[in-house]
């Protein structure tokens, strides 16, 4: 009996011990789970990542849903304090402390102590800033030097891309290589990289400058220089020069005979002579890297616009001069449907400013995060006016450089307009500048091989996956992950994913660009004779014919509902900078 006993003592031990241990095991466990996933499942959880609200507008989703995508964190600057303090590729991450820094930066990236990053699906996301960005491991000072464009975190854990399936070759439908293709500038360092190590390819940057063509070797030459820069200097340099919001007080004599002659404009309506003062300034829409867009209202004319203010004290110190005469002058030379318009453009000696329609829709990027994504007729719709675009772009030989659902606002009408002409061209050759934004940034740009039109196409192969799937195809916490998949050419597929939108996007995330689609000998027309754009009358597209299949709620034309509010009074004068600076935008 006392052996019985002992017997069931020692049962009941064990069972309590084991208890014991499953109880911690399935509470550990629990809380793991918790914590990367919240109470969500996976896709809500991205969903969540993807459109947190905050503050400012809202915009109405092709879903009926409402509210302003994560990336909108009112204050600019702390905003980018975010950005830099986490020394990531912002996109699609988010840091959890912040520090302070002004709205123009260069970026220290890396995996040092201050990035404090965690799973990016529960995050918000800092916006669209352009940034000359040096990414830097913080414990061995490496650094890169390379403008890119930091996006805004939607979340997707790099774990997901997993499963792979390389790009298709080219079938026989469709042109053979552009001629034009591979005609290889010596690079002894570019042509000894592993094209799998993105580390490499990008720390090397200065590398560019031997082999590109004039205004490159400018823009890089630029960019070494800005390899001296620590993150410290940022910190302190970025916290100024910002115009107030009374853009209407800087005309003066000495301007209006500087700028005489770019103030007289021929309209459709004779010749008119174009003041600063005559735009009231309403309200700030927008943030960019030198500065700000505000909406704004031509006195004469009573038509809401577009002020976009350009600091020149930043523009200079970002080394960005040619990329910004650059935008002003291709601006200048094109006029598309899908294509923002730039009614007028002048300086002061603090600013730059260039005037565009107004587009109260707001930027596509917000309607996409608030949907989680787009059907693939609301894909194909966007698809089609930026395919439109591209082509008359490319026709001109410019090459776009910054294809993003940020840089795609939505007019009132429902049609696109692409902004931000930043990082645009106009090509003699191939062009050796490493910038776009690093999700969107195409396998030769990142291998430093010198690039084309090419990267166009490739960027809207992507931008087609992140409307179809709401998240990009190569993305990771780190820029470098995001090279290293590029470079991959893995891409995950979701399973119920139209196929025939699939295989375009095959066709244009190829690696090898002289058989990436558009990029070939008939051009755009092998991107527009694809299936997923078989039933379009290319005209129609063109024309505005089709029927946009989100209206963005507005109710007059200069409504401000669609952007975030950010507070004025942030605003500081910018600098004004001095004659010999000053001469650097004499063609401006
Ligand atoms: N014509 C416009 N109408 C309405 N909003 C606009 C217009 N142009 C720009 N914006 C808003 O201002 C934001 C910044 O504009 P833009 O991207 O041209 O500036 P940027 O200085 O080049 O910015 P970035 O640093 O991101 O390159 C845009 O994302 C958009 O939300």
């Amino acid at each position: 009996m006392e052996m019985w006993h002992k017997f069931l003592d020692r049962i009941l031990v064990v069972w309590r011990v084991s208890t014991c241990v499953f109880a911690i095991f399935g509470f550990g466990l629990y809380s793991c789970w918790k914590q990367i996933w919240g109470d969500h499942d996976l896709a809500s959880a991205l969903r969540e990542g993807l459109a947190t609200p905050t503050q400012g507008g809202k915009a109405t989703g092709d879903n009926g849903t409402t509210g302003t995508p994560a990336r909108t964190i009112g204050n600019p600057q702390a905003r980018i304090a975010s950005e830099m303090s986490t020394a990531t590729c912002a996109r699609f991450c988010t840091p959890l402390s912040s520090g302070t820094a002004g709205s123009t930066s260069k970026l220290t990236t890396g995996n040092g102590s201050g990035n404090t990053m965690t799973s990016a699906y529960k995050k918000k996301i800092p916006s669209n800033n352009s940034t000359t960005a040096n990414t830097a491991n913080d414990s061995s000072n490496t650094e890169t030097t390379f403008t890119f464009k930091l996006g805004r975190s939607n979340g997707r854990s790099s774990s997901n891309v997993a499963s792979s399936e390389s790009s298709d070759p080219l079938e026989s439908d469709y042109s053979e290589e552009d001629p034009e293709q591979e005609q290889q500038r010596p690079d002894p360092v570019t042509n000894s990289r592993s094209s799998s190590t993105a580390t490499t390819t990008t720390t090397s940057s200065a590398d560019h400058d031997n082999d590109v063509d004039e205004e490159d070797e400018e823009d890089d030459e630029d960019e070494e220089e800005g390899n001296g820069r620590d993150a410290d200097d940022v910190t302190h340099d970025s916290s100024e020069s910002i115009e107030e919001d009374d853009g209407n007080e800087t005309d003066d004599e000495e301007d209006d005979d500087e700028s005489e002659e770019s103030s007289s404009v021929q309209t459709a309506k004779g010749v008119r002579k174009y003041h600063l003062d005559d735009y009231q300034i309403i309200k700030t829409v927008g943030t960019g890297t030198f500065g700000r867009v505000c909406l704004c209202r031509d006195r004469i004319s009573e038509k809401y616009c577009a002020m976009k203010i350009l600091a020149m004290t930043e523009v200079i110190r970002l080394k960005q001069i040619e990329h910004v005469k650059n935008e002003r002058n291709i601006l200048r030379e094109i006029r598309h449907p899908f294509v923002i318009s730039l009614e007028w453009s002048t300086k002061d000696d603090s600013n730059l400013y260039m005037i565009f329609d107004y587009v109260c829709g707001g930027e596509l990027f917000t309607y996409l995060r608030n949907a989680g994504k787009f059907t693939s007729q609301t894909s194909n719709f966007y698809a089609a006016e930026i395919v439109s675009a591209l082509e008359y772009l490319h026709s001109l030989q410019i090459v776009y450089r910054d294809l993003k659902p940020e840089n795609l606002l939505i007019n009132r009408d429902g049609h696109l307009k692409i902004t931000d002409f930043g990082f645009a061209k106009k090509l003699r050759d191939r062009t050796w500048t490493l910038c776009g934004t690093p999700e969107y940034i195409a396998p030769e740009i990142i291998q430093s091989k010198g690039h084309n039109k090419a990267v166009d196409w490739w960027a809207l192969g992507v931008l087609i996956y992140e409307m179809l799937v709401g998240y990009p195809p190569f993305y990771d916490e780190q820029p470098f992950g995001i090279y290293e998949k590029i470079l991959s050419g893995k891409i995950e597929w979701e399973r119920h994913m139209d196929p025939i939108a699939k295989d375009l996007i095959k066709k244009l995330l190829v690696n090898d660009r002289t058989k990436r689609l558009g990029n070939m000998k008939n051009g755009a027309d092998d991107v527009k004779r694809h299936r997923w754009f078989k039933h379009l009358n290319w005209n129609d597209v063109y024309s505005k014919k089709l029927k946009p299949p989100i209206l963005p709620d507005v109710h007059h034309d200069g409504d401000t509902k669609n952007f975030d509010d950010y507070p004025e009074k942030d605003w500081k004068p910018a600098k004004a900078v001095d004659q010999r600076d000053l001469q650097y935008f004499n063609d401006f």
